[in-house]
């Protein structure tokens, strides 16, 4: 099963609109056309810079796509400070990231919580990004493949086989965020499979085969390439070395296969 990799740039609270449109920029001049045959390529910024950013990419017809880090369980109401899905689709976003182990942490977002907002993205046509990951007292104990297994399941429990194949999911082992401690290439296949296989026991094999898998935990240019050399890790999730142009180019170029910028 060949899977397109998926390369997302998690921009968290950073960049203003200003400061966005000069990424992208800066972004799309350092990777050329010829590269997104084969990676795909997603920069996903705070929410104030969506439409300067679909400015940029709609109007210089730039191949990279867009998404936000979060959305509400609700479509529309009294729920303020909310942003619905339905604003996000509006803006041209495809992707939405969901459960990010810092909403988990901070916004307290339980599975339940991950699992509304994952079907509210799928109800406006975005793609979610599922986030799962264990923190380092989980992996101590080694427990991390059964903790992993569970949160997918619980992440995506009664979702149809046709709303699972429109899901991507993230494993993000919390002692690897923005630590520079990255999982090795072998521990985040370990994950990853496992977790296909949770997605193939949701729905069938052939599906769990074609939804992509991604790996992030202070991922960057030099350790990018054996991450996504693993059977089942089908790109990564970036925070930090997205918000440099060169680097995030870089490392979209190796997850395309080459030739390095
Ligand atoms: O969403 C991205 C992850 O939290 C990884 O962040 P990081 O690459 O800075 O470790």
């Amino acid at each position: 099963m060949s899977r397109t990799p998926l390369i997302a740039g998690n921009w968290k609270c950073n960049l203003n609109h200003y400061e966005a449109i000069a990424l992208v920029q800066k972004i799309a001049f350092a990777l050329p056309e010829k590269y997104f045959e084969k990676v795909d390529v997603t920069v996903i910024p705070p929410f104030t810079d969506i439409r300067s950013i679909q400015t940029i990419v709609d109007g210089d017809k730039l191949l990279l796509t867009y998404g936000a880090q979060d959305l509400s369980e609700h479509d529309s109401g009294a729920y303020t400070g909310e942003i619905s899905g339905a604003f996000l689709a509006k803006l041209g976003c495809t992707f939405v990231v969901v459960g990010h182990s810092e909403r988990r942490s901070l916004h307290g977002e339980t599975n339940e919580v991950v699992l509304a907002k994952t079907k509210a993205a799928l109800r406006h046509g975005l793609t979610p990004i599922v986030c799962i990951g264990e923190g380092l007292d989980v992996r101590e104990a080694g427990e991390h493949v059964s903790y992993n297994v569970e949160q997918i399941k619980a992440s995506l429990a009664g979702l149809s086989t046709e709303e699972i194949a429109k899901v991507v999911v993230a494993y993000e082992p919390v002692w690897a965020i923005g630590t520079g401690r990255v999982a090795s290439a072998a521990d985040a296949q370990e994950v990853c499979k496992e977790v296909r296989g949770a997605v193939a026991e949701l729905s069938d094999q052939a599906t769990a085969d074609a939804v992509r898998v991604l790996y992030g935990g202070s991922v960057n240019a030099k350790n990018v390439g054996e991450l996504i050399a693993q059977a089942d890790v089908d790109g990564a999730l970036v925070g930090g070395a997205s918000l440099k142009a060169d680097e995030f180019a870089q490392l979209s170029a190796i997850a395309a296969g080459g030739p390095l910028l």
